[in-house]
């Protein structure tokens, strides 16, 4: 019995420190932004039902410069920013003091594990340690026959689909759906060595559990759930691992998909643990093989425990596909909107399949297709205006002041160049609204503009703060993407592929394309949430006079 009288007291006590934390008024009241349409939720509401990810942070910064104040439910301040100064101290700088938030580690959790996504500080540096000798040059390099043979292997579905037309309306591919498979073969493969076929569209339950995950889990969440959401700072990390179990629906949906790829790295891993024991392992070069490798050795700082290896595998496969098949589609979507662009960039491959030829190759190297400077401006513009990964939070681990390049005027006209914040303040990283800064892009920022990245002057100037062309798309810093360059090189042989099979235009109905926010940047036809992601376009076989099939 003396127990309830403690449990009520420890439920008083943590009511008491809930509503102290949430009523303490921030230091940086002072900053102007747009008024709040609730008590209750704040801006919440209105940022995760965007209509289309971004237009309200383009506003608010065009309003209120490169920081505002914006509220979170309970009227509580939280700090937005794109200023590159303040983006490369939170990210950079200072990165450790600035960790993911509590609901962005066990929203991350619930999908992966313990993962890298979740772990912070010194647990993040050794974990980050040991998975980057996966990522190196000379490792990505050995990944472009596979990137090549799956981009072969979807023009050939494609165009065995596209002979078989009987209309000019089946010439017109929702390309997303199709990425998504192609990418998810490849991250079967790339990291685990494993055969997903979802290209072949075979039954396979990886594929399966992945699809749509993103609409279905956490896309337009409801009040309740943001309210509930916005207490788990608070909340000692034990209890809120109960609420895993909660039948909500984004929790049930976490455990079906955690639980398939779970029990798929297990078994892989005690597999490949066999392999490296009898050590038939030279030839094996997928990340998976890489880790155990690892995992064997005699330095015990560069082991994992199985269940943290499982969640590294897990985040891979989040991570690795869904990504990089949106980013491929927003990347044709924009060429199919500017066809003497594509027409460039389709003979710059020509010209350079001819080098390559005349050397007597068959194949692109790495260096092949870095060489192709229309490819990779159009990648980087598409990457730029579409950046999948739109806004990033992190939590301020004690008092700071935050520094900013351009200064920003508060509510009393004062110009402010530097933001105190308390520890605790949630600051929120606008990635597509830095990606499209005047200051740091130019006039045209908004635009399509290709061409801004051929001509490099005053590059130099900028403050360096993201990891691929200075972009955020890929973050920066101490937990900035381990998969960049990987994505790169798949984009770059993927994207040269197809540009040398097919030329992609906007089909006839002109389809109005919506940028959902559903955790990622998710591309939908306005009206039409049922039929999940969507990005159809009219797609043209181009003959060529030896065509390499899958
Ligand atoms: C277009 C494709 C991709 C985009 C836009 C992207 C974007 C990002 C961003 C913005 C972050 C930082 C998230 C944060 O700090 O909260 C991140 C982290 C991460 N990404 Fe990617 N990513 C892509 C592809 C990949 C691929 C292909 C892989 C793996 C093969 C990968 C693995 C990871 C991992 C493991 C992290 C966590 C890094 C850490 O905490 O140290 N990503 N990614």
């Amino acid at each position: 019995m003396a127990g309830i009288p403690l449990f009520a007291l420890g439920a008083v006590l943590l009511l008491v420190t809930i509503l102290r934390k949430l009523f303490k008024r921030s230091p940086f009241s002072h900053v102007r932004g747009p008024p709040s349409p609730s008590w209750l939720y704040g801006h919440s509401f209105t940022t995760s039902r965007e209509t289309d990810v971004g237009d309200l942070q383009f506003q608010w910064m065009h309003q209120y410069g490169s920081a505002w104040r914006m509220k979170d439910c309970f009227n509580k301040d939280s700090l937005w920013i794109v200023d590159p100064k303040a983006i490369q101290y939170v990210l950079q700088t200072s990165g450790y003091h600035f960790p993911r938030t509590a609901v962005g580690r066990h929203i991350a959790r619930q999908f992966t594990g313990e993962s890298i996504l979740y772990v912070e500080g010194d647990d993040h540096a050794r974990v980050r340690k040991i998975m980057n000798p996966a990522f190196n040059a000379a490792q990505l390099r050995s990944f472009l026959p596979l990137f090549t043979r799956s981009a072969r292997k979807l023009t050939s579905k494609w165009r065995q689909r596209l002979q078989t037309a009987a209309s000019p309306s089946d010439n017109v591919l929702n390309v997303n759906s199709w990425f998504t498979r192609t990418t998810l073969d490849v991250i079967g493969e790339a990291a685990y060595d494993y055969h997903c076929g979802a290209l072949d569209e075979e039954e396979n339950e990886v594929v399966d559990t992945y699809k749509d995950m993103f609409r279905d889990s956490v896309m337009y969440p409801s009040g309740a759930t943001l309210l509930w959401r916005s207490l788990w700072p608070y909340i000692p990390d034990r209890l809120l691992r109960l609420t895993d179990y909660l039948p909500t629906r984004e929790a049930r949906r976490f455990r079906r998909t955690l639980n398939v790829i779970n029990k798929l790295s297990k078994r892989l891993i005690a597999e490949k643990a066999q392999t490296c024991l009898e050590r038939k392992d030279e030839n094996l070069r997928d990340i998976m093989s890489i880790l155990v490798k690892a995992n064997h050795s005699e330095n015990p700082k560069t082991r994992m425990k199985d269940k943290e290896m499982m969640s590294q595998m897990a985040t891979f496969f989040l991570a690795g596909h869904e990504t990089t098949a949106s980013m491929l589609t927003w990347m044709l979507y924009e060429l199919a909107k500017d066809q003497e662009y594509q027409s460039k960039m389709r003979e710059e491959i020509a010209l350079v399949r001819d080098r390559v030829s005349q050397r007597g190759d068959d194949e692109f190297t790495v260096a092949d297709l870095d060489s192709m400077s229309f490819v990779i401006a159009g990648m980087k513009e598409a990457m730029r205006l579409h950046p999948i990964v739109y806004t990033m939070v992190r939590n301020a681990e004690r008092d700071d002041v935050i520094p900013l390049s351009k200064p920003v005027r508060d509510v009393n006209g004062n110009v402010i160049s530097e933001i105190p914040v308390s520890k605790d303040t949630i600051i929120s990283l606008s990635l597509c609204g830095y990606n499209r800064l005047p200051e740091v892009w130019g006039k045209d920022a908004r635009m399509w503009n290709p061409y801004r990245w051929m001509n490099n002057t005053g590059r130099e100037k900028q403050i360096n703060v993201g990891v691929y062309g200075n972009l955020l798309t890929f973050s920066g810093g101490v937990k900035a993407c381990i998969g960049w360059r990987f994505t790169v090189i798949e984009l770059q042989a993927i994207c040269v592929e197809l540009l040398e099979n097919f030329e992609f235009a906007i089909p006839d109905d002109k389809p109005d394309i919506q940028r959902v926010p559903g955790g990622l940047m998710i591309p939908m036809i306005r009206g039409k949430p049922q039929l999940g992601s969507q990005m159809p376009l009219k797609v043209t076989p181009i003959e060529r006079p030896q065509t390499m099939e899958a």
